[in-house]
């Protein structure tokens, strides 16, 4: 689902700068084993260095606010944001809630603690 900059008037973003933009929206999910994701537009990102502050934002289940974007421009050149205009976008996502237990040691497994770049180039 988009995501847009609820704004009166156009926004300049300068190089470097970041901003929380309005979405204009709000979700109210009341499932806790749903949640949602705040993403980038891949052209925005890709093409103009516009991606997010936090570069992921996480909407919680229960949250009731407005959705705010928080709009970054890691680009060089300055970016206008024009009301309307779609700047990221909102992704549902299943919550896993495990239940955790203490365990004196792993059921071993075929990789065991290997990592990074374990079963890769070396
Ligand atoms: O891009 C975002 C990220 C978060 N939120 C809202 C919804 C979310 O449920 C709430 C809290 O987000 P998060 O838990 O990531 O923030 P926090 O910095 O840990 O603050 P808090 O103490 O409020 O949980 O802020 C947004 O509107 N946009």
């Amino acid at each position: 689902m988009d995501l847009r900059a609820c704004l009166d008037a156009p926004l300049t973003l300068a190089p470097g700068q970041t901003e929380l933009l309005p979405s204009g929206m709000a979700v109210h999910m009341a499932d806790a084993g749903m949640a949602a994701t705040v993403l980038p537009r891949s052209g925005l990102g890709h093409k103009h260095g516009i991606v997010l502050g936090n570069l992921v934002g996480l909407i919680d289940s229960d949250y009731q606010g407005q959705i705010l974007i928080s709009c970054w421009n890691r680009g060089i050149e300055p970016f206008v944001i024009n009301p309307g205009e779609r700047v990221a976008q909102l992704v549902f996502v299943p919550v896993l809630r495990p239940r955790f237990q203490v365990v004196d040691e792993f059921t071993p497994s075929t990789r065991g603690e290997g990592g990074f770049g374990h079963t890769g180039r070396h």
